[in-house]
């Protein structure tokens, strides 16, 4: 199994990119949706949060994502205890995506993943796609799509690594900053190189 990795900041454009990918053909697994199914209530992982953060799962047996979120993004120490409890599961989670769709029959596969370089995660991958913007581009759209304001937008491209230093660990750069129609054929391109890889 061939397995690459995909990621980039917060409104880069990750997810506009992942949809390319899935519309050419590719199996993407996401990141983010493997951390929600391991707090799925009555999972391990939910137990282990409910423990540690009292208070964040509510009546109905489900974790409030809000208030966690609320929390865990204004601290940094905080954020590093919820990751040591979700980032294993997601892993062992990972493995067994991919090999049941190895079992498929499924040869290349993408991992979207939004700390993929934070994490280290990115050595683990036979290429990396990251998906950029200039600072100022990536503002504006995290503030136009989340209703921000500049200050509230800066901190949160402030709690990430900078798209330019993610840059400098690409096999490949997706630039993101023109139209939709700019970027599809640079996606087409990043995955025929997958694809020869193998
Ligand atoms: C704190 C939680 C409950 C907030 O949930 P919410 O539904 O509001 O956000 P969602 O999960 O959709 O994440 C949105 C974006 O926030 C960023 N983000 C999420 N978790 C983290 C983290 N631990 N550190 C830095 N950035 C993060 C990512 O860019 C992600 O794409 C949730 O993000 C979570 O459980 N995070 C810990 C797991 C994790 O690290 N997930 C990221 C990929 S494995
Ligand atoms: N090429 C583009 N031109 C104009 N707007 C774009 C372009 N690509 C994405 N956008 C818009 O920018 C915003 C961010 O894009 P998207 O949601 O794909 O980013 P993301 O990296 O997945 O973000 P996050 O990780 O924060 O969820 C969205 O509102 C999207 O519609």
């Amino acid at each position: 199994m061939h397995v690459f990795g995909l990621t980039g900041g917060i409104a880069s454009g990750k997810s506009t990119v992942s949809r390319m990918l899935r519309e050419l053909g590719a199996r993407v697994l996401d990141a983010d949706v493997l951390a929600r199914e391991v707090v799925e209530p009555g999972t391990p992982g939910l137990k282990r949060i409910d423990e540690r953060f009292p208070g964040v799962v509510g009546p109905d047996g489900r974790l409030d994502r809000v208030k966690l979120g609320a929390h865990i993004f204004a601290n940094a120490e905080e954020r590093a205890a919820l990751n040591a409890i979700v980032h294993p599961e997601v892993r062992a989670l990972f493995l067994q995506k991919l090999q049941a769709l190895e079992a498929e029959g499924v040869t290349h596969a993408v991992y979207d993943v939004p700390l993929l370089i934070e994490t280290g995660l990115h050595t683990a991958m036979e290429g990396v796609a990251v998906v950029w913007v200039p600072r100022e581009v990536q503002k504006a759209r995290l503030m136009t799509r989340d209703g921000l304001l500049a200050d509230q937008a800066e901190a949160r491209l402030q709690a990430q690594m900078p798209l330019d230093d993610k840059r400098a660990h690409a096999t490949w750069v997706i630039d993101n900053s023109g139209a939709p129609e700019a970027t599809r054929p640079q996606v087409e391109a990043v995955w025929r190189a997958m694809l020869a890889h193998g």
